[in-house]
């Protein structure tokens, strides 16, 4: 049985000129996790349950467990002293963690501390996403444009699913391995080693209640999926959780593709590129699967500002190629218009 910390500091040798930091950085994220988990698993009991009231900059009115974990992943990341700003769903700004110790670091994390909100209060899984960067500029807090970096430039990224069971799944760009929390040693331990998302798969995963605001391509993607083809193995399996951490964790274990598009409400889709898309995107590439807006690779998409949002078609290579072309046929990029 190997720790989450035993294997880090043994890939750390991976790294060559790795001094430990982004080390303590993944530390900090694990123990931050653990104290998440412990509020989640008894949610029902604490008085965690619930709104808090107030609105976050995306117009969704917080959970109190999302203001919970925002607090919990920040103060971990600020006294771990590895990590100078946060860019956080929760917070309209970045973060600046200008502590003494955190004020000259080397890396930046940006993070959605509770990922499937709508999920908290009916005791379904729910996730953490991060993705961590090397800071662009050389001194002092750091700035916003140390966070405005693209999704190929993450040194680390990953996910927590607090599930039936509690893991962490995380990569710094050779390969994906997951860590189930043994809450007996309340540590996290190798689970999944180097894991690996099946080429293709009989799962698609997508909110079909919106189906009508869907382009063209989505819905013809939706019908193939839905006809009866024993040669490929359909009509595929319909599972949507609302927790994208949940739906993709499903996916990469099982194969299966997960999309957000946009729609006409939402032109730019749902989901938030910095701390969701691009964290799950890499994830997943180096597992071998795919992840685009339905014409672009995620983590080539130039990142403008915190919040911004992209529509997102991510998982097994084969199925996200296909639905690509079904929106090339039916949904080319110039008719939907999208930047
Ligand atoms: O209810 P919808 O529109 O299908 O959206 C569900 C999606 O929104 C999210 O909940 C957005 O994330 P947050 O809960 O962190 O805001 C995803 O986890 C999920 O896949
Ligand atoms: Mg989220
Ligand atoms: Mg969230």
């Amino acid at each position: 049985m190997i720790t989450l910390g035993q294997f880090i500091i043994k890939k750390q040798s991976d790294f060559p000129y790795a001094k430990g930091e982004l080390s303590r950085l993944l530390r900090d994220i694990g123990i931050a996790a653990k104290i998440v988990n412990r509020e989640i698993n008894k949610a029902g009991l604490a008085d965690i349950l619930g709104d808090s009231g107030v609105v976050n900059v995306q117009g969704e009115t917080q959970k109190k467990l999302d203001v919970y974990a925002n607090e919990q992943f920040i103060s971990a990341l600020s006294s771990g002293g590895e990590c100078c700003l946060v860019a956080s769903e929760e917070n309209e700004e970045v973060v600046l963690l200008n502590t003494d110790v955190s004020k000259n670091a080397k890396y930046v994390v940006a993070i959605d501390p509770l990922d499937g909100s709508s999920n908290i209060d009916v005791n379904v899984a729910v996730g953490t996403t991060f993705s961590i960067y090397r800071r662009k500029s050389t001194d002092g807090n750091g700035v916003l444009e140390d966070i405005l970096q693209k999704g190929t430039e993450q040194v680390a990224a990953g996910y927590v699913i607090y599930g039936s069971s509690t893991m962490l799944v995380y990569t710094t760009g050779k390969g994906v391995n997951g860590f189930t929390l043994d809450p007996s040693i309340g540590e996290f331990c190798l689970s999944h080693a180097d894991i690996k998302i099946p080429e293709t798969g009989t799962i698609y995963s997508i909110n079909e209640g919106n189906y009508v605001h869907f382009p063209e391509g989505v819905k013809k993607y939706i019908k193939y999926c839905q006809v009866e083809d024993d040669a490929t193995q359909r009509p595929y399996t319909s599972r949507y959780i609302g927790s994208m951490v949940a739906d993709l964790h499903r996916n990469l274990i099982k194969g299966g593709i997960y999309i957000y598009p946009s729609t006409a409400s939402a032109p730019k889709g749902k989901l938030r590129l910095v701390y969701e898309c691009n964290p799950l995107a890499f994830i997943i590439e180096q597992a071998g699967g795919r992840a685009t807006n339905g014409y672009e690779r995620i983590l080539d998409i130039d990142v403008t500002e915190i919040h911004q949002r992209e529509s997102i078609f991510i998982g097994s290579t084969k199925m996200v190629l296909l639905a690509e072309e079904y929106m090339a046929q039916y949904s080319p990029k110039e008719i939907l218009k999208v930047s």
